[in-house]
């Protein structure tokens, strides 16, 4: 029995999010009395999967096959299943992120698994075996009690620190058989040199209070300054003002970065579902009374193009630009 970690890897790295998920899990194994494993699909080099072994893991496994260049959540969820049986597995730790999404349900299905999503805190105990989430957009906690055998968890981003706790790592490759996907990827077109809004440890978010898209020069500045990533609330990219990839919220992205600063954002419970996992969230709005000082731990009462050219002069300082 172990506790089974999926990592994933973008192009052959670990990110942060992989470092969390391993911290996770090796705490989870050390409450039930057992090892970690982790398992990975793809080309990565030893140097790489070691470094898993830095935050708890006992075991790595690299899965490889042609068929699984390309991430297919049926074929994905297939392996981890086989890994997860062939481990003995009792507690699997998946990221509740876009993939984490697609591949969490389908495990659950075949592995007859409880599955607790959206998870941001340690196990509140192992018997019953209750974790503990965010639930109604965020605006209440659940204990949720897994009573299957086997139990699925998937952990909100950015909710759980990296935790060193450095093993004598054993690293596996597996040259893993598999059926062809059914859907081919012919062409993958990465984005390049643009950070991605859910990878950000830094979000500058504009909403309504910005008045207009000319205004948003200041808001880049500071978020490019802090070396985080931009985004807004869905009125503004509804208009127009801004590429809808950017729009968080329930209908938009759910991020969990370390800080998040909502510039003109009323602070609409729709808004709120997306980013109520940041860690800090700091408001700058011209009304004292709008419900966004109610989430936030710092804020700022006053006119945003104001207020933002004074903040990027003052970081301008810190860093010594
Ligand atoms: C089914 C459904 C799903 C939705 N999904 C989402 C979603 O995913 N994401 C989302 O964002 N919304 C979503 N909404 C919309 C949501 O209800 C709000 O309407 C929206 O979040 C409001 O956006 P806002 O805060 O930018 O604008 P507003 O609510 O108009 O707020 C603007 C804020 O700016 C402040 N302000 C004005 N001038 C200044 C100034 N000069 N300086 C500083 N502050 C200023 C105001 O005081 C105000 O608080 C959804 C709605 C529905 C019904």
């Amino acid at each position: 029995m172990s506790v089974l970690v999926y990592t994933e890897n973008w192009d052959g790295k670990f990110k942060k999010l992989s470092y969390e998920l391993v911290s996770y899990g090796s705490k989870v194994a050390e409450m039930l009395g057992t090892t970690t494993t982790a398992v990975t699909i793809g080309n990565v080099n030893d140097d790489e999967l070691n470094t898993l072994g830095k935050y708890g893991a006992d075991k790595v496994l690299c899965l490889q096959s042609e068929n699984l260049k390309n991430l297919d959540s049926q074929l994905y969820t297939n392996a981890i299943a086989k890994v997860a049986q062939d481990e003995g597995s009792k507690v699997i730790v998946i990221s509740n992120n876009n993939s984490g999404k697609s591949i969490a349900p389908r495990l659950s299905v075949k592995l007859k698994a409880a599955l607790g999503s959206g998870v941001s805190q340690l196990p509140l105990s192992t018997s019953p075996f209750t974790v503990y989430k965010r639930t109604f957009s965020g605006a209440a906690f659940a204990h949720v009690v897994l009573k299957t055998d086997v139990k699925i968890i998937t952990l909100t981003q950015n909710s759980f620190d990296i935790v060193e706790n450095s093993k004598q790592v054993k690293v596996e490759r597996v040259d893993f058989q598999t059926d062809a996907p059914k859907t081919v990827v012919k062409d993958v077109q990465k984005q390049t040199g643009k950070l991605l809004l859910t990878d950000a440890e830094i979000v500058v978010s504009g909403g309504r209070g910005m008045k207009s898209p000319d205004n948003w020069g200041p808001l880049e500045e500071l978020a490019e300054l802090l070396g985080g990533a931009t985004a807004c609330s869905r009125p503004v990219s509804d208009e127009g003002w801004r590429p809808h990839e950017e729009h968080t919220g329930q209908t938009g992205k759910i991020i969990a970065p370390n800080l998040y600063i909502a510039v003109g954002i009323s602070g609409a419970t729709q808004h709120i579902a997306g980013v109520s996992g940041s860690k800090y969230i700091v408001a700058i709005n011209n009304d004292k009374t709008a419900p966004i000082f109610e989430v936030a731990q710092y804020g700022i009462v006053g006119d945003a193009q104001k207020v933002l050219p004074q903040l990027v002069e003052a970081v301008k300082e810190i860093k010594g630009k």
